[in-house]
């Protein structure tokens, strides 16, 4: 595999605010890479010093093994960012601005694909505030690809978006990296991270404090999963909590909630302490991790002080 991003001990600070705190991270060419992270953990600030617009204090970057304190002219003619649609002339029209956006780079631009690859081409002389939030979506992506880019940025892609324009965004973005571009994807939604990303990086205060497969950070807590079931009033608690494999058995509004960390092995017991004790199991629920747990478990501690 390539390294098409290398980064070592990034940092960068605002005055007194620390906002990137000794960033380590290898980004491989083809991966969809996933930065996410609350409000104010660094993202914005890493994302914008690896495209060149903000300057580290200290450490080494290099976007397809070139230096950006050095080369960063160069490495912009090869990457492609997305803009939010509000940045974009509201009356222009999507022909013009991809040709507008064509004529900035010194190198051999296509217009005409970009607007082929994301069906545009219906819709060149249509003004861009006359589109849709998923169409608005595409002309920014298209804009992102005019040059032909290796590495494409993308901040909050689906923000706005319906479910099924999301899915069709998703698809597209898929599509971009099938044609051999690395995608570098920001998103505050962790179904997106989950869905969308080979890898993520969760990022907090600064540092990145867990980057792997959204698979593997999701089995990092330690596969806890729950049963739900409805309450047969018959039951105790002491009974459901020496399932095998159950962590914690909690009663909430008429509801048994088991966290287990063997879905099977403590359904299997449950069903059978059901048949014992002469109830049936109702109402049943089975939630799985997801990276919805993962972004709270490893941003808990910052939530918990900002809302001091
Ligand atoms: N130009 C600036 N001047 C001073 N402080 C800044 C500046 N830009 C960002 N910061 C601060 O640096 C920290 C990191 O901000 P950054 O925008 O990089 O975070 P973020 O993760 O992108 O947040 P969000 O999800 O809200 O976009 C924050 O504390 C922010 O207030």
């Amino acid at each position: 595999m390539k390294s098409m991003i290398e980064l070592r001990d990034i940092r960068k600070r605002y005055g007194a605010t620390v906002a990137v705190d000794g960033v380590s991270l290898e980004v491989q060419k083809g991966e969809i890479f996933g930065i996410v992270g609350p409000n104010g953990a660094g993202k914005t600030t890493l994302i914008e010093i690896l495209e060149g617009l903000r300057q580290a204090d200290s450490g080494t970057a290099h976007l397809l093994g070139l230096d950006i304190a050095k080369q960063a002219a160069a490495i912009k003619q090869r990457i492609g960012v997305a803009f939010q649609a509000t940045s974009v002339p509201p009356k222009a029209r999507v022909g013009e601005l991809v040709e507008l956006f064509a004529s900035f780079y010194s190198t051999k631009t296509d217009p005409e694909r970009a607007l082929r690859f994301f069906g545009l081409e219906e819709r060149r002389r249509a003004s861009f505030k006359s589109l849709s939030g998923g169409w608005k979506q595409r002309v920014a992506l298209a804009l992102a690809v005019v040059n032909d880019p290796e590495i494409v940025f993308l901040d909050e892609p689906s923000m706005g978006l319906d479910p099924t324009a999301r899915g069709e965004m998703w698809q597209t973005i898929r599509r971009m990296r099938d044609e051999g571009r690395t995608i570098i994807v920001t998103t505050h939604y962790m179904e997106e991270a989950e869905s969308l990303c080979d890898r993520v990086a969760v990022m907090r205060r600064g540092r990145i404090v867990a980057v792997d497969t959204p698979g593997a950070l999701v089995a990092q807590l330690g596969g806890i999963k729950r049963i739900g079931f409805a309450d047969p009033a018959v039951t105790s608690r002491d009974a459901l909590a020496a399932l095998p494999h159950v962590a914690l058995a909690e009663l909430e509004r008429g509801s048994w909630s088991l966290h287990s960390s063997d879905m099977d092995q403590t359904l299997k017991a449950l069903f059978r302490l059901a048949d014992q004790e002469g109830w049936t199991v109702s109402g049943l629920r089975l939630d799985e991790a997801s990276m919805n747990e993962v972004f709270r478990e490893l941003t808990a501690e910052q939530m918990k002080e900002e809302t001091q």
